[in-house]
Formats: C-alpha cells, structure tokens, sequence
C-alpha cells in the first residue's frame, strides 16, 4: 500500500517510509491510498470473533500488503493484552472502556502497536531512530511506556508545563532510559508546533533520525480503528439496535478519525458525535464551516486541550473537502468545566459509574445529540484515576487508584525545562545543550 500526503506536494512513499518519517515533507499528514471496504461475511461472523481476531482483519486491510501475515498477527496479538469492554450505563448509552491497558488510557492501543511496527522496520534498517511526541496528557506515557528500553529508539515527549495532571505528568517523567521529559513553556499546541517544525528542518534530518508518534504517524492512528469494530461486535452481543451512534471525546481528532476510517470500511456507525470542551475550533467548523485555529485553553479535560487539531486535514482529505458531507456524518456539541465537572457527580449518584473528565464530555454529548431511534456509545478515554483531584472534587468521594498508576507517583520527576524555541529544542536534541 502506498501512503500519499494530505498536503498532495510530496512524494507517494511506503509504509516503512511513511511510518519512519511520521510528518510528509509538505507538512502534510499521510494517507492510505485505499480504504478497503470490509466484505460482509466480516461482520456477520464478528459475534464469533475476539478482540485480536477483529483486529487482525481490519489490520491487514491496511497493512496486510506490506508486512507479513505471521508477523502482523504478532504485532496486533502483543499490542491488545489487555481487555476493552463496552458496558450499559443506562437505558439506549453503553461505554466502551478503553483505559485497561498499562498506561490507563486508549493511547495503549495505537502507541503499542507503533512501538511494534517501528522496531520492525527500524530492524530492518538498523539505524537510531529518535521518536518525538507532543502531549496534553495520555499520549506522552503510552508512547513512552510503549518504547521504554526498545533499543535503537530515543524518545522525547514534550508536554506544556502545568497542563497535564499530576498523575500522567509522572507516568511520563519518571522512566528514565531512553525517555526523555520536555517540559515545555507553552501549550500543547507549542509542543506539536515544535514537533512539526523538527520535521521540516533540513539540518537536524541530516544529523539524526526522526520520527513522530503523535496520531500524525499512520502507525500510530490506523490501529485505533480497530476497537470501533470490537464495540460493535459487544453491541450486538448484549442488545438490539437499528442506528448507532458513536460519542467521541475530541482534541487533536486521531480518536474520531479513525473512527471515520472504521465507517469507511463498512461499519454499520450511522453518525459520530466529536465532544469538545471549551476548545471548540472542530464544532465552530462543523457550525460555520470555517476553521479557526487558535490557542488553546486550560480546562480540566486536558487532553483535549488542543486549538490546532492535526488530523483534521484527514478529516477534509477523506471527505474531499466537502463541509456538507462531514456534517453528514459528524455533529459536535461542546462543555464547559462547570458541566463535565457536574456530568461525573450527577451519573456517579444516579448509577454508580465513575466518569473520568474526557469520558464525561462524550456523554453530556450524547444526551444532547442523541436521537430516539439510536443507541449509543460513547467512548472513555482514560481511567478516571488518572485525573483524581478532579473527579473527587465532582463527586465528593475518595477514588480507588489502580497499584500499577500509583506506583508511578512514587518515583522521581526527571524533567528538562524547554522555552518555547525551536532553536533551543533543536540543540537538545542533538545533544548540545
Ligand atoms: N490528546 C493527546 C494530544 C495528542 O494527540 P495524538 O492522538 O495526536 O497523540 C494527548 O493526550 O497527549
């Protein structure tokens, strides 16, 4: 399968090329060339499949080409250890729990998965590869528990100083190895800015190998499709439904992308719902058709704080730039603190399920956004442990932190400060300063 640039200024290239690479040249994010549909004997078997199995299909639509079917089979069965329920909440709302892997987030799934398929091709090519990625919040530890001691690979996560909460701010800067801390002086939106600029520079892609492992890299984003088909396939299992509709919570747009990516092959998802918090610029599109980047803000669904979504150029490019048929399939409501904050308290009373702030701004968007005639489901991105302070402040009641996230709080912070300048980044990371 050959990879194109939503930006249509540079080369077509490979899978390894484009994984390697992370970010076109043009600046623009690669695409698959094809999307295949997936036949329907896939899914009238899927009631009989597992997770892997799942996975393993709609892997190999997009892989399957490139990498061989043993190893693929591998790198699918490795990366989904762990468990993704989908569980009923209340009448016509089901949630699919994506936070059981080791970092407590949905991160897990794309980031094991890249570490997997890179250290496959960076074995091939046997050369150093430096990995970089900008977080607000639960990318930076799956990708740097994903990559924790794989040789041959440095990873530098750049996180906006005080942004994050405490709990992912230590899963990230107490690994030490080959994880290196940025803590940037800026927002989310400066540290993907650095990023991309690293891409583009001429002089430092002499001197050392770079990649990204934002959603920007297709290894890192095609496997997040994989689970849209699974909560299916849970859906059909536990009840009957004409329409389904899917709530995302939404801030660089990786999570609903590939969920769009899933529709594409054939999943039978009606609509999508992109859940902002008050860094709306994706609803304001959808509401007006024009596209604002801007700074983003601070609230306490923080990994959603991002002004300048990357993947919205796949979301254009997949559409071929039609605002109507995005909006066809695409509605977006957006939340105030305030109304996450009361969404965790109000459901926890009412039926005792524990939201987490990102999971409660996808469900306030489904009973605003959801029709009688659809069930729904909308999507938790990370354990509500992970955002502690916040979520028994909303509740009023002590959380039970998981041993394995706990234990990371008892480890020292080793984190290098970084202003917001491109030619500071650049030294550190080729290793003058
Ligand atoms: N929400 C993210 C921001 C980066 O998103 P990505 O999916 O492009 O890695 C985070 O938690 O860091």
């Amino acid at each position: 399968m050959k990879y194109y640039s939503t930006n249509k200024e540079a080369f077509i290239v490979s899978l390894q090329e484009a994984v390697v690479k992370g970010l076109a040249p043009d600046r623009g994010l690669y695409m698959p060339e094809r999307i295949a549909r997936l036949p329907q004997k896939f899914f009238d078997g899927m009631m009989d499949l597992s997770l892997q199995g799942i996975s393993k299909t709609v892997a190999e639509a997009f892989f399957g080409e490139d990498i061989p079917k043993e190893k693929l089979d591998a790198i699918v069965g490795d990366t989904l250890s762990f468990e993704i329920p989908l569980k009923k909440v209340e009448d016509g709302i089901y949630v699919l729990e994506l936070f059981h892997g080791p970092t407590f987030a949905f991160k897990d799934v794309g980031a094991r998965f890249m570490a997997r398929m890179l250290s496959h091709f960076v074995k091939e090519k046997q050369e150093e590869v430096n990995v970089l990625v900008a977080t607000s919040g639960d990318t930076g530890s799956a990708v740097a528990n994903g990559f924790l001691g794989v040789e041959g690979i440095r990873v530098f996560v750049l996180y906006p100083s005080g942004k994050v909460s405490d709990m992912q701010e230590a899963q990230f800067t107490t690994l030490g190895q080959n994880i290196v801390a940025l803590e940037v002086d800026g927002t989310f939106d400066d540290c993907q800015a650095l990023v991309k600029s690293a891409f583009m520079d001429d002089e430092l892609n002499k001197r050392i190998k770079l990649t990204s492992a934002n959603s920007i890299n297709v290894a890192r984003f095609l496997p997040q499709s994989f689970y849209y088909f699974w909560a299916y396939a849970q859906l059909v299992r536990q009840t009957q439904f004409t329409k389904m509709v899917i709530s995302v919570p939404s801030g660089n747009l990786g999570n609903l992308t590939a969920g769009l990516f899933a529709k594409r092959m054939g999943l039978p998802v009606d609509r999508f719902i992109a859940a902002n918090n008050r860094n709306d610029v994706f609803r304001e599109y959808l509401q007006t058709g024009q596209y604002n980047p801007r700074a983003s803000v601070q609230t306490i669904a923080n990994a959603m704080d991002v002004g300048a979504p990357s993947n919205f150029d796949r979301i254009l490019d997949l559409y071929g730039h039609s605002h109507k048929a995005i909006t066809n399939d695409i509605s977006s409501f957006r939340y105030s603190d305030e109304e996450i904050s009361t969404a965790i308290k109000n459901v926890y009373i009412e039926s005792g399920y524990l939201l987490d702030p990102h999971g409660a701004c996808a469900y306030l968007a489904l009973k605003e956004g959801k029709r009688s005639d659809e069930t729904a489901i909308f999507l938790a991105t990370a354990h509500p442990a992970k955002f502690k302070e916040t979520v028994e402040a909303s509740t009023g009641a002590p959380i039970q932190v998981p041993d394995a996230l706990a234990a990371y709080m008892q480890h020292k912070k080793q984190s290098i400060p970084l202003p917001n300048d491109f030619d500071l980044f650049k030294k550190k990371l080729i290793g003058r300063s």
